[in-house]
């Protein structure tokens, strides 16, 4: 009788802890719910043709972060057409700018921006040294990127070149302390032949 009765409260006791159990899901279970759920282009691939196409990206370096960022691209000929004193457009390290409303205020003045009006600027902007502030005000005009069938090979980079400031330094080091440790040696010899003689 109490045997039974211990029985039957351990069978309830199991069906309650069935009850009060939830699936465990992992959190890279949770990570990738979330990810699929929504219209997110996955593949961060899509057909690009016309003028000017606005493709859904993701953050392309395998890590899903649930970021989407849409990218508009244009054809180099739809940015040479913006060069009116109104209306430029340019292009700098594969991005396009729009410096219309940037004109007055450029401290290089306006008839620089004018120039490179519906072209790309990348080399006389990096000509200018221009500082890390102006690369900042950048962001503030940037409304896409160069379409890919119109990069350069090798010359769509989106970054501004790397500094060979390691490559210099060493350059700039070596060269005296080899003189100097020369030096050393031939002042020795010049000791040496000196006390002998
Ligand atoms: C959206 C694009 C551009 C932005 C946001 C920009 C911004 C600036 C800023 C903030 C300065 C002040 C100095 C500095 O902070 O570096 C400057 C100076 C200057 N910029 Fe630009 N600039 C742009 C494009 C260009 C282009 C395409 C040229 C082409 C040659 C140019 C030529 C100059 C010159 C000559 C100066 C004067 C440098 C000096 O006086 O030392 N800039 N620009």
């Amino acid at each position: 009788m109490v045997a039974e009765f211990v029985i039957k409260k351990e069978f309830e006791e199991l069906e309650r802890l069935a009850r009060l159990r939830k699936p465990v899901r992992t959190e890279r279970e949770v990570d990738f719910q979330e990810v699929g759920s929504g219209n997110r282009n996955s593949g961060g691939k899509e057909v690009i043709s016309g003028p000017m196409a606005t493709v859904v990206a993701s953050g392309g370096d395998g890590k899903e972060q649930g970021v989407e960022t849409s990218v508009t691209y244009y054809r180099l000929e739809e940015v040479a057409k913006r060069n009116s004193s109104k209306d430029i457009w340019l292009v700098i390290h594969g991005r396009v700018y729009d410096v219309s409303r940037f004109l007055d205020e450029h401290p290089g003045g306006e008839e620089v921006l004018m120039e490179q009006a519906g072209g790309d600027a990348t080399e006389s902007f990096e000509d200018v040294g221009h500082s890390s502030d102006a690369r900042e005000m950048l962001k503030q005009y940037y409304i896409g990127d160069v379409h890919p069938n119109d990069l350069k090979p090798g010359g769509g980079s989106k970054e501004p070149p790397k500094s060979n400031t390691c490559k210099s330094y060493w350059s700039y080091w070596i060269f005296p302390i080899v003189g100097a440790i020369l030096l050393g040696f031939l002042y020795r010899y010049y000791m040496a032949e000196s006390k002998s003689s």
